[in-house]
């Protein structure tokens, strides 16, 4: 196990352990974010081993394919895959009815394209991501068109609240999505009905996607290190 962070330790178990679950033949929705890039690596590792064949992924983000690229698996678009067999995606916040928020990454858009097309969609945790009610430690990601951002803001600030717009790192300027959009972080003091919440932000005009997943994990896999040890667990 070595010197390895303990909440890197669990995130490259976690992601190996939805790795394991992806079959030959499969189309594999690849999510983004530090949890799935273990899992896409570890795709990588079973193809160059023979393990795997014929697997084929649909990336969520333009980093999402860069690593699938750099890992050897071929990737596909959504014009041409007739299906998604699996996806498998990290989240920022997992409460116990499996919905989840996502979005730290900017990509919750393409994510929930994807992810709610799968056949079955395994999200990759460490336990730090688990909660009783969404909303509690993070703040809900907004994708937003440019010119509305403003008005988005207001209608945010309305529904009770807190935007802030998202700010680049090592970029002067706010983050820019993979499709030119902006993002408001929206902080909720606990989100009490997700499920009226996703409709109702994206409802707003000028709202491209929120990152409220309701209702669209099939499996949730957390990693947790137990007296030093990494291990893997179902919800
Ligand atoms: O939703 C996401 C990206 O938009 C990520 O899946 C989420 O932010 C979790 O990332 P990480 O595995 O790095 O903690």
């Amino acid at each position: 196990m070595g010197d390895m962070d303990p909440v890197k330790l669990m995130k490259q178990e976690v992601g190996r352990a939805a790795a394991a679950q992806v079959k030959s033949g499969s189309i594999v929705g690849l999510g983004t974010g530090s949890t799935t890039a273990f899992a896409i690596q570890f795709i990588g590792e079973r193809l160059a081993a023979g393990e795997l064949t014929d697997v084929v992924g649909i990336p969520t983000s333009f980093q999402a394919s860069v690593l699938a690229k750099k890992h050897g698996i071929p990737l596909t678009t959504l014009d041409e895959a007739p299906r998604i067999d699996i996806a498998i995606d990290g989240a920022d916040e997992v409460d116990p009815q499996q919905n989840l928020i996502k979005g730290g990454g900017a990509a919750h858009t393409r994510e929930k394209v994807v992810d709610g097309l799968a056949e079955r969609f395994v999200v990759v945790v460490d336990s730090s991501k688990l909660v009783d009610k969404l909303g509690s430690t993070f703040a809900l990601p907004v994708e937003v068109l440019p010119m509305a951002v403003a008005p988005v803001t207001r209608a945010l600030t309305a529904l009770g609240g807190t935007p802030e717009l998202r700010m680049g790192v090592n970029k002067d300027g706010p983050v820019i999505t993979d499709q030119g959009n902006m993002v408001l972080d929206v902080k909720f003091t606990g989100i009490d009905n997700p499920a009226e919440l996703e409709k109702t932000v994206n409802n707003i005009p000028g709202v491209l996607e929120n990152g409220l997943f309701v209702g669209l994990a099939d499996e949730v896999l957390i990693g947790e290190v137990i007296d030093g040890k990494a291990s893997v667990r179902t919800m």
